[in-house]
């Protein structure tokens, strides 16, 4: 018997869904609300799972999303919508669930998709599987996704990937984290095309023979042949010179490669998996990235958000490098006090994860004990007014609070002893409005 999780706040379209439902054949674990269902999905056991978009105290999507972030991995859903909304649908469809069905509801196309469903859907795996620890990449709605994202295409191994960001928001750590789950005892080789010559960017993509060119002794294979059957990662592929893109996308598309002076044409198993923190679509406009090249590397894009932009990230990043320079020099174990915590999500980190790394690398360094010295690096705030200051330190604090509190609005506003509607007024005046939430 399959059995199916509804969640439908509403009484008389719950029970009659039961009702038909189990005479159906189907057992059916009913639940009201969108946190009472949140936590039957991530039980084991239930196979489909039927939502409804509009509950009472957590959307559907919201839902969703949670789901993605906890890294469940995640059952056939399908969502009932209302009122013609059609924009959820879709991104609910792009965040992976299998179908949605528009109210007034057909309980009979209900029926048929669910059978659908169950005929085809593989038998659950345990949703407590967790990445380890060390393997995490944050825990920001924004970076789970990616978690999630990652196990998908490490399944489709040829084709390749674009990795788009800011520099230092971890391009080539995701890059890494797909190597790892997709074939970690195959090379992984990076490639900077910012970084090398011109003139050597050809030889070392796709290596030369014996004699192709003065000073050419011997035959040396290219990166590509490099990474056998593993990840080639082509950092800041915006860069490369328009000549040398038709030729990789030859390579690209044949999966065949003649090093520089051969006849041969030798056989390319590496995943491409290219990065940038360029607008490469403006690139193409401007004509300097290949239309053709840039459609074959995009196939699948994976855009990291900003630090910025996932302030969860930041607390969980800085007690990982603490940790990591702790374990490096053990007179140098630091800790994070409310006042730093409350400074490190003020901070804007145009220089992103790698900015915050390196700031806490030198708070270390410059602290003592048990205390980092993280302020003293801060000559910006100095020199602002005193209503910019007071207003970053309100900013910061409310941040922290809706970090701590998951970001619910009720309890968000009880820690800090203000309504929730001062609370929104001041999420909204601060740009920390997150809609998915009505907790
Ligand atoms: N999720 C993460 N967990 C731990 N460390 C991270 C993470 N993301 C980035 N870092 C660290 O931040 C630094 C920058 O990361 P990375 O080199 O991957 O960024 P990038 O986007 O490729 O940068 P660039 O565009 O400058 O090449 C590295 O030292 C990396 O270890």
């Amino acid at each position: 018997m399959t059995r199916v999780c509804l969640i439908e706040d509403d009484a008389i379209m719950g029970e009659a869904l039961v009702e038909r439902l189990t005479l159906e054949g189907f057992a059916v674990d009913w639940r009201r609300t969108g946190r009472a269902g949140l936590a039957a999905l991530r039980e084991t056991g239930v196979e489909l799972a039927v939502i409804d978009v509009n509950l009472p105290d957590l959307s559907g999507i919201a839902l969703f999303e949670r789901l993605i972030a906890s890294r469940v991995d995640l059952l056939p859903t399908l969502f009932i919508t209302g009122y013609g909304t059609i924009e959820d649908a879709v991104r609910l469809l792009k965040l992976g669930a299998a179908d949605y069905l528009t109210k007034p509801l057909d309980p009979g196309a209900l029926i048929d998709k669910l059978r659908a469903l169950a005929a085809t859907s593989a038998p659950r795996r345990d949703v407590r599987q967790e990445v380890s620890e060390h393997e995490r990449l944050g825990i920001s709605p924004a970076m789970c996704r990616i978690e999630a994202e990652l196990d998908r295409l490490a399944r489709h191994p040829q084709t390749p990937v674009l990795i788009s960001g800011e520099s230092g928001v971890g391009k080539e750590v995701v890059a890494r984290a797909l190597h790892r789950r997709q074939c970690p005892q195959a090379p992984f080789v990076a490639v900077n095309c910012a970084a090398l010559p011109e003139t050597l960017i050809e030889a070392e993509l796709f290596g030369h023979e014996r004699g192709a060119f003065t000073g050419a002794e011997r035959r040396r294979p290219g990166v590509f042949e490099q990474a056998g059957a593993g990840v080639l990662f082509l950092d800041e592929i915006g860069d490369m010179p328009l000549a040398l893109q038709s030729r990789l996308l030859r390579v690209v598309q044949s999966r065949q490669l003649t090093r520089i002076g051969g006849v041969e044409p030798v056989e390319v198993g590496a995943r491409l998996v290219c990065a940038t923190h360029r607008d490469l679509a403006a690139l193409v406009r401007a004509g300097h990235f290949r239309e053709d090249l840039y459609y074959r590397v995009r196939v699948l894009e994976i855009a990291i958000p900003p630090l910025r932009e996932r302030p969860e990230d930041i607390l969980w990043l800085a007690e990982r490098f603490l940790a990591e320079h702790g374990a490096r020099f053990p007179d140098e174990r630091r800790r994070l006090e409310a006042a730093d915590r409350q400074w490190l999500l003020n901070q804007p980190w145009p220089g992103n994860v790698r900015e915050l790394q390196h700031t806490l690398e030198r708070a270390c360094i410059l602290g003592q004990g048990e205390r980092l010295r993280l302020r003293s690096t801060d000559t910006a705030l100095a020199e602002t007014s005193l209503r910019q200051q007071t207003e970053a330190g309100e900013r910061a604090t409310i941040l922290a609070a809706l970090v701590e509190q998951d970001y619910r609005m009720t309890q968000t506003a009880a820690r800090l002893g203000i309504s929730r509607k001062t609370l929104w007024q001041k999420m909204k005046r601060y740009g920390l409005s997150r809609t998915e939430d009505a907790g």
